[in-house]
């Protein structure tokens, strides 16, 4: 296993933030697979952050990540979308504060789904709701209205991967049969991905897995990790 090489002095210590990684792409496209991975190979220096949907059932997060999944729907949709997004993104503002407050700040913190899913999965479904609104400007909407509660990461990895490869990886993993209504709620967040990247793409790094392995989708995602990181450093330095 490759390490993740990055700069020798403590990025965190300079830069008084974390090196703050997202990573984020559809269902079963292998944001968990490679996040895992990822932490690993970079080792203590890395925190990684798992999804809001795996957090421990005592705690905050899990008790309100439980109630919104109670009605057994593939994503969090209880009917109430706007209060869902409102507390979802309340969750999201919870965890960098929470981990603002820790003593031993990290200096990587890789991210398994960040505010973007949030803002693609939540415009998607209030999309079906208010068909009135163009869920690409409601996705936009969410994040700037995050601006002030949560910084933008220094680097989003998207990967990207056949929606009908990944969507029957995902039915599998939870072993159930997905609805016409749910593959339209998951293409319609690729799409919304694929806008955000394009819009933003200083911030977005996107990554094809289509036939890849993983081995070797996580030594790109690296690459990207080291670059991202020495790119910090450089703009320190200035
Ligand atoms: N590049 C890849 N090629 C083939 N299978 C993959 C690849 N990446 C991940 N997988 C597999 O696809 C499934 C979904 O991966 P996972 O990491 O859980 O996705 P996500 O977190 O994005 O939902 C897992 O069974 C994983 O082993
Ligand atoms: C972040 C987020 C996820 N979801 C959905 C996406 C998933 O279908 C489900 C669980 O997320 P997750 O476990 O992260 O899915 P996966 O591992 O397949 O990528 O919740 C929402 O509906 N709204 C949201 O704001």
């Amino acid at each position: 296993m490759n390490a993740v090489r990055l700069p020798t002095q403590r990025l965190a210590a300079r830069a008084r933030r974390p090196l703050w990684i997202s990573c984020e792409g559809i269902n079963g496209v292998g944001k968990t697979t490679v996040t895992r991975a990822l932490a690993a190979r970079i080792g203590e220096r890395c925190l990684l952050l798992d999804e809001l949907t795996d957090q421990g059932k005592e705690t905050l997060p899990g008790r309100v990540i439980a109630a919104l999944a109670a009605q057994g729907d593939v994503f969090l949709r209880t009917g109430h979308p706007a209060v869902e997004t409102l507390a979802l993104l309340a969750l999201k503002v919870r965890e960098t504060e929470r981990l603002a407050g820790r003593a031993d700040v990290p200096e990587v913190v890789l991210e398994d789904r960040g505010l973007d899913s949030v803002a693609v999965y939540q415009a998607a479904i209030l999309g079906a709701h208010q068909p009135e609104n163009d869920p690409r400007d409601v996705a936009r909407h969410v994040l700037a209205t995050m601006t002030p509660w949560r910084h933008s990461p220094d680097a989003t990895v998207l990967l990207s991967g056949d929606h009908r490869q990944c969507t029957q990886r995902f039915a599998q993993r939870i072993g159930r049969t997905l609805t016409a209504r749910d593959v339209q709620i998951i293409e319609c967040v690729d799409a919304l991905y694929a806008d955000l990247a394009a819009a933003e793409p200083g911030r977005y790094r996107v990554i094809d897995t289509t036939g890849r392995p993983v081995e070797e989708v996580v030594a790109e995602a690296a690459l990207v990790i080291e670059d991202v990181a020495r790119q910090k450093e450089t703009d320190h330095a200035a």
